[in-house]
């Protein structure tokens, strides 16, 4: 059993650093508080402000504190105003998930009993599914290398075997992990668009091919347009949903909409030998410097990350830690009375995260 994890901290751009040092202290706070675990911490600058000071938005010597690390702990990345010559802007959280073979995107959408969400449930209904966004390839494959002229633009969408093996087999020990704990009926979705690209049938192809060596979780495709109307009209079918990059990204923030807004919507993005734990919002320009931002998505991203290291080390007291905070979370969010602006409340940083660590103490 493992006993002492160095964190890299990226604590990025926009409101980055002001949900990071909370989320930090926190983790601190616990890992203090029993034997079974001790946390260090490494500032890894990188990021859009940092370009625009230095020229390098993922310096070598950050690479080498993330590749070094235990995990990787990740605020937000990116300033509207800040690009590259060709337009585009600078996500070195990109560049990480590719540079560290990163190819599970894993994003959890729960509402529970007391949560606000647009969504008319039925008296009693909860929604808890995770969607996996494969982070590596897809649409996002010629990032930064699309072909422009002045009438056409280009840009090419890659499936590999290699990765869509890895990442089916991850959609599928996820849904049975879920299943032994009770906490789903074990059911692995993909969401492609099959119906119209062959690149879409060769993934479902292999999805098959590995749904067929798990008899115990059922599996089912769903289109991703067809999927986009029954988040919204039945989550609660739901369990593990596995797709493309893109598709992912699109439909993971419609799952942030779907449990109240971005500042409650955590994410981890996982390969074989590391993992980022992030929010899945931005860095939020518009609230920057206000001690205004939710920090709940960053510390439920940091309850993933004990879960995952714990799970990996052999660790129960961090996976048992990684639980307590996300239900302190959960407390904080259904008891209503200390909400961030997005939300609907009132409450500072600050004040939500030492909610957050009042309700865990
Ligand atoms: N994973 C990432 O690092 C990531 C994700 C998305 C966007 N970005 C970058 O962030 C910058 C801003 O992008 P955007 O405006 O499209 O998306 P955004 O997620 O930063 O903000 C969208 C809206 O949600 C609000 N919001 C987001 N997080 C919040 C929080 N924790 N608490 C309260 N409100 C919150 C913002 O105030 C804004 O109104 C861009 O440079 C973009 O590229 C980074
Ligand atoms: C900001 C952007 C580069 C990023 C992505 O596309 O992955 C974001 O949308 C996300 O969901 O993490």
């Amino acid at each position: 059993m493992k006993h002492t994890f160095d964190i890299a901290v990226f604590e990025g751009d926009g409101i980055g650093p002001e949900i990071t040092q909370p989320t930090v202290e926190i983790l601190q706070k616990l890992a203090g508080q029993s034997d079974a675990y001790e946390l260090t911490f490494k500032d890894a600058p990188a990021g859009a402000a940092h370009y625009a000071k230095t020229g390098a938005s993922l310096p070598e010597a950050s690479m080498d504190i993330a590749r070094q690390s235990d995990a990787i702990l990740l605020s937000a990345m990116g300033l509207p105003n800040v690009r590259y010559d060709d337009g585009t802007e600078i996500s070195p959280q990109i560049d990480l998930r590719k540079a560290l073979v990163l190819f599970a995107g894993v994003r959890p959408v729960t509402i529970k009993a007391g949560q606000t969400t647009p969504l008319n449930l039925p008296a009693g209904r909860e929604v808890d599914f995770v969607l996996i966004r494969e982070s590596t390839e897809g649409l996002f494959h010629t990032q930064g290398r699309g072909e422009v002229t002045k009438d056409e633009a280009r840009e090419t969408l890659l499936i590999t075997r290699d990765i869509s093996e890895k990442l089916f087999k991850f959609a599928f020990d996820l849904a049975k992990t879920r299943k032994s704990t009770g906490r789903s009926p074990g059911k692995v979705t993909c969401v492609d668009k099959a119906n119209v690209f062959r690149a879409f049938a060769f993934f479902r192809e292999m999805f098959d091919a590995e749904a067929a060596k798990h008899p115990d979780i059922a599996a089912d495709h769903a289109y991703v347009d067809a999927t986009a109307l029954w988040m919204v009209q039945k989550p609660w079918d739901f369990d593990v949903m596995v797709t493309e990059n893109m598709f992912g990204d699109i439909l993971s923030d419609l799952g942030a909409g779907l449990m109240g807004g971005l500042g409650l919507a955590p994410s981890a993005d996982i390969g074989l030998d590391h993992a980022v734990f992030q929010p899945c919002h931005g860095s939020a320009p518009d609230i920057a410097g206000q001690n205004a931002a939710n920090p709940m998505a960053m510390i439920l991203s940091a309850a993933m990350m004990l879960d995952w290291l714990g799970l990996r080390y052999d660790n129960p007291v961090m996976v048992a830690d990684g639980v307590r905070l996300r239900e302190a979370v959960e407390t904080v969010v259904a008891k209503g009375a200390i909400l961030t602006r997005d939300l609907g409340g009132t409450a500072s940083t600050t004040q939500a995260a030492d909610a957050v660590w009042g309700a865990l103490a």
